[in-house]
């Protein structure tokens, strides 16, 4: 058996951790080894999901398992196919901007963010594919939080249309239900026709988990806003289609990897920074500035609370305090490009941190 031992690098804790990685096993088996806890009323629903997919009792629903963090250590990559991981169970919109991203792909599930990330960063997969924006419900504040917290490259995009189906089990109909379930985002995108109908909402982690749950425990009040492939894939009968409150959504993923790709310039390109400021009147108009001056289009940005020193006094003594922010920027320019490495070279003359998350080509499917 061939195997290769590498040292990889957490950069969250600066630790280094030691991981096996073999060409010749076979995929193990990957289950879940715990549910969040946040969603209080729904941790004893999410449990019993949990002892079923253990106990593999329905073999309607018997899928690969998401990965999670403590099972990163046990896996390990075939060296076949690449092997990208999603955050959520099969069905799950991220399982297709996988497949859309990489055709013929391993698409690996992992039950959180973080432990997509973590996969990759352990060589247990080659990339993570993983939700950052959509054009209804807004940014996925997870993960930029968890972009800056690790250390991988951003090496691609893909976005992909989302439509919403509204599904139950067969024989409910749409009077039956009282609530519905699904990811908080997939909520927020069907938000008025939802509240149209009357239905109360309950967050699961992923669309296809709540459709799972939905016919696992054969519920008749109950429905799931997910996609058509996870009602056909758990045996649900879509009851309406295209839910969301705009024809046009589309969520935008990155794809993430341990090394970044090289710069190119005959494709467009589109690049991602991260950097804060100190405070200051006109602080934040002088870093856009940089790239304005060079005719750069800025096409997102983004600020996050500066998570290590959240809070921090005027310097005017008079009491006051500031939050201090981390400001994300993606800009339509290639770090191969001089005004691209001109524009940084000038935003890092006053930022007080700046990080390039990654220099990639323009998803050009949907334009
Ligand atoms: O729940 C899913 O199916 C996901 O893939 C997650 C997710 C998200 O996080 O935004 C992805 C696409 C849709 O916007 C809704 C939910």
């Amino acid at each position: 058996m061939a195997t290769a031992t590498s040292i990889v690098r957490s950069p969250a804790a600066l630790l280094f951790a030691k991981v096996t990685v073999s060409d010749h096993k076979p995929t193990p088996t990957i289950q879940i080894s715990r549910f969040p806890s946040k969603r209080s009323c729904f941790t004893a629903l999410l449990s019993s999901l949990h002892h079923d997919n253990n106990n593999n009792n329905n073999n309607v629903i018997s899928h690969p398992k998401p990965l999670s963090s403590s099972q990163l250590f046990n896996s390990v990559s075939n060296g076949s196919r690449l092997r990208v991981a999603y955050q959520g169970v099969r069905g799950a919109y991220s399982e297709a901007a996988a497949e859309k991203a990489y055709p013929n792909c391993e698409a690996v599930p992992c039950d959180q963010f973080d432990s997509a990330f973590q996969a990759v960063e352990k060589w247990l997969v080659d990339r993570a594919v993983l939700p950052i924006e959509n054009s209804l419900g807004g940014s996925i504040h997870r993960n930029y939080d968890l972009l800056l917290r690790h250390s991988l490259h951003i090496v691609g995009e893909v976005k992909l249309a989302v439509q919403h189906c509204l599904v139950a089990n067969h024989g409910v109909q749409l009077e039956d239900l009282s609530r519905v379930l699904s990811h908080p985002q997939a909520l927020a995108q069907c938000e008025n026709t939802l509240t149209k109908i009357g239905l109360s909402r309950e967050a699961v982690d992923d669309t296809a988990l709540a459709a799972k749950h939905v016919a696992l425990h054969k519920l008749k009040d109950t429905g799931a806003v997910a996609s058509s492939s996870a009602a056909k894939i758990y045996g649900l009968n879509i009851l309406a289609q295209n839910i969301q409150d705009d024809c046009d959504n589309v969520t935008r993923f990155l794809i993430l990897a341990r090394e970044p790709i090289i710069p190119g310039i005959q494709n467009p390109f589109k690049t991602s920074i991260v950097f804060s400021l100190e405070e200051g009147p006109g602080v934040l108009f002088k870093a856009l500035a940089v790239f304005a001056l060079r005719q750069i289009n800025l096409t997102k940005i983004e600020s996050r609370p500066l998570r290590n020193q959240p809070l921090r006094a005027a310097d005017d003594n008079n009491g006051s305090k500031y939050f201090d922010y981390l400001f994300y920027v993606d800009f339509e320019a290639s770090m191969a490009e001089e005004r691209a490495q001109n524009a940084l070279r000038h935003l890092k003359e006053f930022a007080t941190f700046l990080r390039v998350l990654g220099s990639y080509p323009v998803d050009t499917t949907m334009m």
